[in-house]
């Protein structure tokens, strides 16, 4: 069963952060307004050695022995000290991903009134707006959203689409379709670099569930007082992230308490370890915590696929993953349930996977 709304929720008015643009603010409203912990400390010079990690997929489909053993311990290496790396020669034609893109702008360059027919509902994911807004005192992004499911419910109806209907459609079909792949793909390699059986994944997600949300970040006169999108850690098993082409840095990952940028490589996919693998792995691979930041002149558009078990999959860590040195930390529990936790709370850093985490006795007292 698909998360369900929970009614009613109060989320207060919610400006749309493009309209708002469009009036150029000398004061960005409050609710933009960050605590002071919460601000982008934009000052902070980055050291430059801390480049995520690169994946050649094309040496692990098609790499001598030697290349795919290097490339399987790099993922491991990957998944396990960063949960992000970019996915470069993929193998998705460029123009499947300029198509996606290109639909998505047309998209949020829509009036507004034409985007409020798709408007997401209080409490729901799906739809344009600004998800995981639960409450009316709650901080909001500097962010408008366009999220849809693809499965099991993508509905192939041009009455429903917006801008010019069929395009809209076929592009999210056609990149949906390679996306899947490459995310099946990649938890083969992912399960093969923990040793085990290829298909693991595979075998135990039923019809995963596969959504895509686009992001569009307009620029913000203060860039240093507002969030593009509060730090959250992904519900997926995978996330796959593509960055507009020649759009501003925005990505930031959280590694060893600083907030690290992911610098867009041309064509290369942002890939990220979700809370699902997170716990399947007994924690192993880290489902890491990111946030994106907005530019004082510049727009950006992210464009998001998350792939997780089928609803009625029971999630837990794997057998092979728990021992003596490494203690179960993760209950079991029906991801559907997950889901409509993750939905129905706003982002807070790693703080829905409180949901399955177990506590020992030093953590409780
Ligand atoms: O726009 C970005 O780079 C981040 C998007 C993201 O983390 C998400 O949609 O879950
Ligand atoms: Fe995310």
């Amino acid at each position: 069963m698909a998360p369900e709304p929970i009614h009613p929720i109060r989320v207060g008015h919610i400006d749309d952060v493009q309209e708002l643009r469009k009036s150029k603010p000398s004061i960005i409203p409050e609710r933009f307004v960050r605590d002071m912990t919460e601000r982008p400390t934009l000052a902070t010079p980055m050291p430059c050695s801390t480049d995520i990690p690169t994946i050649n997929f094309s040496k692990l489909v098609k790499g001598t022995k030697d290349e795919i053993k290097t490339e399987i311990s790099q993922l491991a290496h990957a998944s396990e000290n960063w949960g992000f790396f970019q996915v470069v020669n993929h193998g998705i034609d460029l123009s499947i991903l300029e198509s996606i893109e290109k639909v998505a702008k047309e998209f949020f360059i829509l009036p507004l009134e034409e985007k409020k027919k798709y408007a997401l509902a209080p409490g729901t994911v799906q739809g344009y707006g600004q998800a995981f807004v639960l409450s009316e005192d709650q901080k909001l992004d500097w962010c408008n959203m366009f999220a849809l499911g693809v499965v099991p419910n993508f509905i192939r109806s041009p009455m429903l689409w917006p801008t010019n209907p069929e395009n809209f459609s076929e592009s999210v079909e056609v990149y949906s379709t390679e996306v899947r792949k490459l995310c099946q793909n990649l938890l083969k390699y992912i399960a093969m670099s923990l040793g085990l059986n290829g298909d693991v994944f595979e075998n135990m997600f039923g019809e995963a569930v596969q959504a895509l949300r686009m992001n569009y970040y307009p620029p913000c006169p203060r860039p240093d007082l507002v969030l593009g999108l509060s730090p959250h850690s992904d519900g997926s098993a995978l996330t796959v992230l593509q960055q507009g082409k020649g759009n501003s840095v925005g990505l930031q990952i959280l590694k060893d308490d600083r907030w690290v940028p992911v610098k867009p490589i041309p064509n290369a996919l942002v890939i990220n370890i979700g809370d699902t693998i997170e716990v399947l792995t007994n924690g192993k691979y880290k489902s890491v915590e990111h946030r994106a930041v907005t530019h004082k002149e510049k727009d950006r558009l992210s464009i998001v696929t998350f792939y997780a078990p089928s609803y009625e999959i029971e999630v837990g860590p794997m057998a092979e993953l728990v021992d003596e040195n490494n203690p179960c930390k993760y209950r079991r529990y029906n991801h559907g349930e997950y889901s409509k936790h993750y939905v129905t709370n706003k982002l807070q850093g790693k703080k829905t996977l409180e949901f399955a985490r177990i506590r020992t006795k030093s953590q409780t007292t």
